[in-house]
């Protein structure tokens, strides 16, 4: 396939394509998908707004051509859309495409060998607490936190790794559980990833007192177990990496918040609806699917990518760090954008 890498204008090549499969979910994570504004009433998209597996190959083939490498399936949970197997199949038999996973884990233990069968190169977990009331309290889900685990050991066992361990910190709700879950995974092939609290989405009630620091995280963990800093493993990894000084294994930190990683974000996300969005914090999409659907043949999809692509201009991280404002606007909610 030839490539012709797009840049936006700040240089950012487009490298990482987050499709969300659906924006439904069997947890109701506090800091996500909060009961009290996605309970029974709440309108999620019909069937047939979903973008089909054969349109979500289309754009990710046309993605690939303008530079595209990986592809991350989200959400939402993604083990909630039937058939994903055959999807994440027909996606690996684009020529050099790394399809990856992130998911809460609930479904993965019945799933992950059929998983690893049709293809999938890595998968994510999302787990923010060992302990069963901490974990039910931030995820408000009946399933038991022992799902979850058997989850990732499944995908460790059926060589879906190397398997990473995404947990939110959350300042007086699961910041006690940093050091168990670090322990919990240490002498393991599981690397555990803690991020900061992020104001992602407009319904989560976020407040920067609930942020717990990248460098306070380390530091509780280097108190009980020394670390020591890693190397970036590529350009743009969004979390940075320590080892345990006595070859206990890695960590990493996702400081969104304190240390944005805006300048080498490569990532664009496409919601299931088909609306693509050049940032996390996006208040608006490019609607691919209804382009697709009125008859636009790949060219014309290719130049409406490639235009949204070197118009982008996104840092929304970095503003809202930094002594400027932050841009305003109701932003799109990540369990609809793919997380
Ligand atoms: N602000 C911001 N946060 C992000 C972005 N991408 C990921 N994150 C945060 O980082 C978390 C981890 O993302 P992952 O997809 O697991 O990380 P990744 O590093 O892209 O995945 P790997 O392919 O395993 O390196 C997400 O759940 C978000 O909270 C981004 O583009 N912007
Ligand atoms: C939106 S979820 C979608 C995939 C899947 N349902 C899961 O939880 O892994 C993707 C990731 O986003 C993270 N996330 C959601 N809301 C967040 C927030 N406000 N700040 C930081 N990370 C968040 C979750 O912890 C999860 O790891
Ligand atoms: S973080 Fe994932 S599991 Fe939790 S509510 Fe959001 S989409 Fe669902
Ligand atoms: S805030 Fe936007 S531009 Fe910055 S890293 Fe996240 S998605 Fe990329």
């Amino acid at each position: 396939m030839t490539t012709h890498d797009v840049r936006d204008t700040r240089g950012r090549p487009l490298r990482d394509l987050r499709i969300s499969l659906t924006d439904r979910c069997n947890f109701r994570c506090v800091y996500c998908m909060p009961r009290d504004e996605f309970g029974p009433d709440h309108a999620f998209l019909p069937s047939d707004r979903l973008l089909t597996f054969d349109e979500i190959e289309r754009v990710t083939r046309i993605a690939m051509q303008l530079g595209v490498r990986k592809v991350r399936l989200t959400g939402g949970e993604p083990l909630l859309r039937s058939g994903v197997e055959s999807l994440i199949a027909t996606l690996k038999g684009l020529d050099g495409l790394e399809v990856a996973m992130t998911t809460n884990g609930a479904l993965l233990a019945a799933r992950a060998e059929g998983l690893a069968r049709a293809g999938l190169d890595r998968v994510t977990v999302s787990l923010d607490s060992t302990d069963p009331e901490v974990f039910r309290r931030m995820s408000d889900t009946r399933v038991p936190v022992g799902r979850v685990l058997d989850g990732i050991d499944a995908a460790a066992d059926t060589g879906l790794g190397p398997v990473k361990v995404n947990v939110v910190v959350r300042a007086g709700v699961n910041e006690s559980s940093v050091l168990a879950l670090a322990e919990r995974f240490r002498h393991s092939s599981v690397t555990v990833r803690f991020i900061e609290y992020m104001d992602v989405g407009s319904t989560n009630g976020w407040d920067g007192e609930q942020v717990v620091r990248a460098d306070q995280i380390t530091a509780t963990i280097a108190a009980a177990h020394p670390l020591e800093v890693l190397p970036p493993r590529y350009e743009g990894e969004v979390a940075r990496r320590y080892q345990y000084v006595d070859g206990g294994g890695e960590i990493g930190v996702i400081g969104s918040v304190t240390t944005p990683f805006c300048g080498d974000c490569t990532r664009a996300r496409l919601s299931a609806d088909g609306q693509v969005y050049s940032c996390l914090f996006a208040t608006a999409g490019t609607d691919l699917r209804t382009l697709m659907r009125s008859g636009a043949d790949d060219d014309v999809v290719t130049e409406t990518l490639r235009r949204l692509w070197t118009r982008r201009d996104d840092r929304y991280s970095e503003l809202r760090s930094g002594p400027g404002e932050a841009p305003a606007g109701k932003r799109v909610e990540m369990s609809f954008i793919g997380g």
